[in-house]
């Protein structure tokens, strides 16, 4: 594939490829079928902290292994695994942090994916949270390494997303959108984020737009050319809870992208501050949150109500709790 693609290639490749029968498997269609059949938008993000972890899955893998990477690996995978019988029952996805894995190296990479792997099996829809980005060719090799989309032998680590980081360029997003759009996978697009200083840049404005709304108005063009059955593309936008107006200006924004919205519970946003990301079904949007599922049990109600070594049913009542917000809070409760 060409490098330095002007805007007008990457709408030429998409009225070809949207004629594609591998639309078929579009990720918007798969996403919201799951979120339909769980009946809530809520997502558990994956991000493990050794210091943080249960003392029986640390002595379990010190057990077993010596170097520190090898223990922190395997106290993770089955950490994960162990998160993902509790919630598979109860959402529509996960989304693995890969920084957590990759600080390990080897080891902690071949964690990573086999908690893919498991949480594709458990029937899972899995958000492969790397944040990735880089010139065409590179970008392309990230796309083929990380999305598996409706196929999960056709990547090493068999996502069905990917986080993407689009500061290089809208060139750049091009080789995630083929390969998403070839395997039936989906990608979301860092476009306003959560973090505190998400305004440094993404605030900046130019001709009286915003950063974060010219990243928005390519990514709603991606996803209107990549819908599938239904309203939402393959392509979609990662937009913080904890900014809850541009949170709501955005989804007017982009009204065919799906979005990935990282901030509720630990970062502070709550089911209010989301409830601007959905459309009126309740579709639209998955809320995610990792500290407070993964470690509830650290944390009042759940430390009260369970002892350490009870950390799943913290994880399991915290789930529930969020799911119940959700519905009573934002329009995901006419999922129910
Ligand atoms: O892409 C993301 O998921 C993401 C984008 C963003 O703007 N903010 C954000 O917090 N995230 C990720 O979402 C997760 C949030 O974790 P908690 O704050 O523990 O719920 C982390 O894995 C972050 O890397």
């Amino acid at each position: 594939m060409k490098e330095n693609h002007e805007p007008s290639d990457v709408e030429d490749y998409l009225t070809c490829i949207s004629e594609s029968s591998y639309l078929m498997h579009n990720f918007s269609d798969r996403l919201n079928a799951a979120i339909r059949s769980k009946k809530t938008p809520a997502l558990v993000g994956l991000d493990p902290r050794f210091d943080w972890l249960p003392a029986e899955i640390v002595s379990a893998a010190e057990a077993k292994h010596s170097s520190k990477a090898d223990i922190v690996a395997a106290a993770f995978e089955e950490f994960c695994f162990r998160m993902i019988d509790v919630v598979a029952p109860l959402v529509p996805a996960v989304k693995p942090q890969a920084a957590f894995f990759e600080e390990w190296g080897p080891a902690g990479c071949a964690a990573l994916q086999r908690v893919i792997k498991k949480a594709r099996e458990a029937g899972l829809v899995v958000i492969c949270d790397a944040k990735r980005g880089d010139i065409g060719s590179t970008a392309e090799a990230y796309a083929r390494g990380y999305l598996a989309g409706a196929d999960p032998e056709s990547a090493i680590w068999a996502a069905d997303c990917l986080t993407v980081n689009p500061y290089l360029g809208s060139d750049t997003l091009e080789p995630f959108v083929k390969v998403a759009v070839e395997r039936g996978a989906g990608i979301y697009v860092l476009v306003r984020t959560s973090n505190p200083g998400a305004g440094t840049f993404q605030d900046r404005q130019t001709d009286g737009h915003t950063l974060y709304e010219c990243v928005a108005a390519v990514v709603n063009d991606l996803a209107l050319n990549t819908t599938g059955e239904g309203n939402y593309g393959a392509i979609g936008a990662v937009v913080g809870a904890t900014y809850p107006e541009e949170l709501s200006q955005l989804r007017a924004l982009m009204p065919h992208a799906p979005l990935l919205v990282p901030g509720y519970g630990s970062q502070g946003a709550g089911a209010g501050d989301v409830a601007g990301a959905f459309d009126t079904e309740g579709l639209g949007a998955i809320i995610n949150s990792s500290r407070g599922i993964n470690f509830a049990i650290r944390k009042a109600p759940y430390s009260e109500k369970y002892a350490p070594e009870e950390w799943e049913q913290a994880v399991e009542a915290a789930t529930h709790d969020m799911i119940a917000d959700l519905a009573e809070h934002t329009p995901a409760g006419n999922l129910q």
